[in-house]
């Protein structure tokens, strides 16, 4: 596997589509999306509901399979991979982060932490473990189980499980999504930190404007295609866009 990708461009998907069922139930949730992720970069995913964001973060994972295009990530390119080799490529190059945490609830927050390496059969960094444990705040909450954490702390223990594996890309659904404003506003902190001081690349999906503006692009989706995009967001900038793609959800935004 080659050296990650710290310049250049991460992730790159050309005329991706995904089409669900067949007939009166077909359903286009991507029709046709080109996007080029920027390495050490962050890029926030946004759209009214249904436009396609979970669809399109599963397809450029590697969680699901595009009905077709393409995506590479780094050198790979995901459709000339089989199952075994994209399963291998999501665990050792891929980092995830969803709106449950994803937490096993009977292992520790080490043991959660260094699971991805475990299932690899590799062992941590030793240093690079110590980085990444005090970079999110956990090095005394390391025995902790999640059932003991509360709902920051979890996550936080998710983002250092997804950093762990020093991946070209981390994947976030979410992630601020059960928690209040001051533990979203930290895991949104440790995120734009994977970025700036580790050199990862992280894609958020999110509704929350004021999520997105911790990103330093974001691209709207609408109807499963790419309609709009913001570099360097403000708050404002997002909520503008939102508001004229789903002028009916708008007004219930924060
Ligand atoms: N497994 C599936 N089977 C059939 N249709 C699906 C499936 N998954 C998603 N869809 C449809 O594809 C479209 C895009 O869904 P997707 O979940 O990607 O949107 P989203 O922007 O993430 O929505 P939300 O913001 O509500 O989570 C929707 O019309 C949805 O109903």
């Amino acid at each position: 596997m080659s050296a990650t990708p710290t310049t250049g461009v991460a992730l790159a998907a050309r005329d991706l589509r995904r089409e669900y069922g067949v007939g009166q139930s077909r359903v286009v949730a991507l029709d046709g999306v080109d996007l080029d992720l920027a390495a050490a970069r962050f890029t926030a995913v946004m759209g009214p509901s249904g436009s396609g964001k979970s669809t399109l973060l599963h397809c450029l994972a590697g969680l699901d399979r595009p009905s077709a295009g393409a995506v590479r990530i780094g050198e790979a390119d995901l459709a000339g991979l089989d199952d075994r080799r994209l399963t291998r490529l999501r665990r050792d190059r891929i980092g995830f982060v969803f709106q449950k945490f994803n937490l096993l609830p009977t292992l520790t927050a080490e043991e959660n932490i260094v699971l991805p390496l475990a299932i690899a059969g590799r062992r941590p960094d030793p240093a690079w473990l110590r980085q990444v444990v005090a970079g999110v705040g956990l090095t005394d909450r390391l025995g902790h189980r999640p059932a003991e954490l509360s709902g920051g702390q979890q996550q936080r223990v998710a983002v250092a499980r997804a950093l762990v594996t020093r991946p070209w890309v981390v994947f976030a659904d979410e992630p601020t999504g059960n928690l209040d404003s001051h533990a979203g506003a930290e895991v949104l902190r440790l995120l734009r930190e994977a970025v700036d001081t580790l050199g990862r690349t992280v894609v958020m999906v999110t509704h929350d404007p004021v999520a997105a503006a911790y990103a330093d692009r974001v691209v709207f989706l609408a109807d499963g295609r790419l309609v709009d995009e913001v570099h360097r967001p403000t708050t404002g900038q997002v909520r503008d866009v939102l508001g004229r793609l789903d002028p009916a959800a708008a007004g219930t935004r924060r």
